[in-house]
């Protein structure tokens, strides 16, 4: 059996293969294409493309998978081994933090505080929630007087398609294989085109602690006419679970329907962050920093609408101008740096079309607004921390999600209009209220159309909650019990006594 190579940000020719059936295999059309590292430009190694024989056979390997042992095993024994992968990331720690960064050119100081330690939290998280939630049960009253005794029973749906972004790839692929796997069902992965490696290594991971071949299987490639979309239009997929744009949902969307097939969307955002003149000042520009720049602006859960109550609005804007001037750009090992690059040069030119579309709109450029000089690292796609005020209510800046390190800043004089401002957005993602007044916080939340608030914090996270978008941010949630709603079919046992 082929292993995958350890995948170090060093090794200059990494050539990630398709996992199926357990085994790393190459694409049978024979064609790949290059896995580029953000930080400089460079070429890591080279990434095959999935055709749609390959899908098939990663598709026909998940439905074996279920008709053998995983489909037969006590939930006790998935539990322990779901506990096991978890162990097995950590304790390849650093060859999965090696491989996100690679692939990213994020900082190191994030990727092993945030995406590589939420990588065996979502089995852990999972495997708990199978093992402790009851299902329902109901005694009904019969008129011959006997009664008759119902009980749900939670099935696994099946063959789970599961289709992730490259902000943050191992945390978001995880998210989804986590508690398919932990109610029994069996996915075919196709993780983003820009960002393959650590979801090739969690191969590695399954065959260490003996997860089942077929239960697992990763599919490279793009997205339309290529692998995702394959995926999408296999008729063996039983659902499909997917976290990127917005219109890429659609998309999807029309190729469930064929064959009637659920899905859970986690898509995109234009979240507002709302700075009450009666916050914790530190804590409200220290949260904000978090939430517009945390790993370069990539975060759908980010801020880049803040508005700010009048008599602390130019304080805010000055403090916040001082923040994101010390910001570090540079390299992801070192330990001063907090921010790398953005993904691609397609999405660098696209936050860049922002900025030179808010200059031509007579933003105030608060600061940024360009490309800053990198020396040895100019090859990679660097964008400077940027923030603006004095646009409009309809401007693109303020309506449209850019997914940098940006923000436009805006004052409001009363809770009313910033309620209206916040919730003017086809999106319902999340939000961040920042005030000293608990009444108001409750208020405000209750009335903000999101998915997620956060109060006096940002992206403080508890895995049981529920976690999802409304309008044109998602379908569904998921979280805790809320993935069982998803990753399971739940039938109803009527037995008369
Ligand atoms: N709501 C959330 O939790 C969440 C989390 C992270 C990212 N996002 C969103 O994701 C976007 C950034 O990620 P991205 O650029 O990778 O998104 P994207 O939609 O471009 O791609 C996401 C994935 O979908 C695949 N894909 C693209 N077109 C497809 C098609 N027609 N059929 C099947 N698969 C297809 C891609 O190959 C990739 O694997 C942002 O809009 C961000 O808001 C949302
Ligand atoms: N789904 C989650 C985060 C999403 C981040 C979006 O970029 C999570 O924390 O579970």
């Amino acid at each position: 059996m082929s292993t995958q190579t350890a995948l170090k940000a060093e090794t200059a020719a990494v050539e990630i293969k398709h996992f199926i059936n357990g085994e790393f295999v190459a694409g049978s059309g024979g064609e790949t294409f290059d896995n580029i590292c953000p930080l400089n430009g460079e070429k890591l190694g080279v990434i095959h493309k999935a055709t749609k024989d390959d899908v098939d056979a990663a598709v026909s390997a998940a439905r074996a998978a279920l008709k053998g042992e995983w489909g037969r095993m006590p939930t006790a024994e998935r539990v322990r081994l779901l506990y096991a992968v978890a162990d097995e990331i950590d304790r390849r720690f650093d060859d999965f933090l090696a491989a996100e960064i690679a692939d990213t050119g994020k900082p190191k100081s994030l990727a092993a505080h945030i995406d590589i330690p939420r990588g065996a939290a979502n089995f852990k998280v999972f495997a708990d929630v199978v093992k402790n939630v009851p299902t329902e049960s109901f005694f009904l009253e019969t008129p011959d007087g006997a009664g008759a005794m119902n009980y749900a029973v939670r099935k696994p749906k099946g063959v789970i398609g599961v289709i992730s972004p490259w902000n943050l790839p191992l945390l978001l692929m995880t998210w989804k294989v986590g508690p398919a796997l932990a109610c029994g069902n069996t996915v075919v992965v196709k993780p983003s085109e820009e960002t393959p490696m650590t979801t090739a290594l969690l191969g590695e991971v399954m065959n260490a602690v003996g997860i089942p071949k077929g239960v697992y299987n990763v599919v490279h490639g793009h997205g339309p006419d290529a692998a995702g979309e394959f995926l999408t239009q296999h008729p063996g997929v039983d659902a499909i679970t997917f976290t990127g744009e917005t219109r890429t949902g659609e998309a999807i969307m029309k190729a469930a329907a064929r064959g009637v097939r659920d899905v859970s969307f986690e898509l995109g955002g234009k979240n507002p962050a709302i700075v009450f003149a009666d916050c914790d000042f530190d804590a409200a520009i220290e949260g904000t920093m978090r939430s517009v720049f945390a790993n370069c602006g990539q975060v759908c859960l980010g801020t880049e609408r803040v508005y700010v109550e009048r008599p602390i609005f130019d304080k805010f804007v000055a403090t916040l101008k001082e923040k994101a001037e010390n910001l570090k750009l540079g390299h992801s090992d070192d330990p001063e740096t907090n921010l790398g690059p953005l993904i691609s040069e397609e999405h660098r030119a696209k936050v860049k079309s922002y900025y030179d579309k808010a200059a031509a709109e007579g933003a105030t450029v608060v600061t940024g607004g360009g490309i800053p000089e990198m020396g040895d690292l100019n090859g990679g796609w660097w964008v400077e921390p940027t923030i603006w005020t004095g646009l409009p209510d309809d401007s693109a800046i303020v309506t449209e999600e850019i997914f940098g390190p940006c923000c436009h800043i805006r004052p409001f004089d009363s809770e009313d209009e910033v309620l209206k401002l916040a919730n003017d957005t086809p999106y319902g993602l999340a939000a961040a209220v920042w005030t000293g007044d608990v009444s108001r916080a409750h208020r405000v939340s209750r009335h903000l159309e999101a998915g997620i608030i956060w109060v006096n914090s940002w992206f403080l996270r508890d895995l049981r909650t529920a976690f999802g978008g409304s309008k044109m941010s998602g379908i569904g949630r998921e979280g805790g019990v809320h993935s069982l709603e998803f990753y399971t079919e739940l039938s109803n046992v009527c037995v008369k006594l």
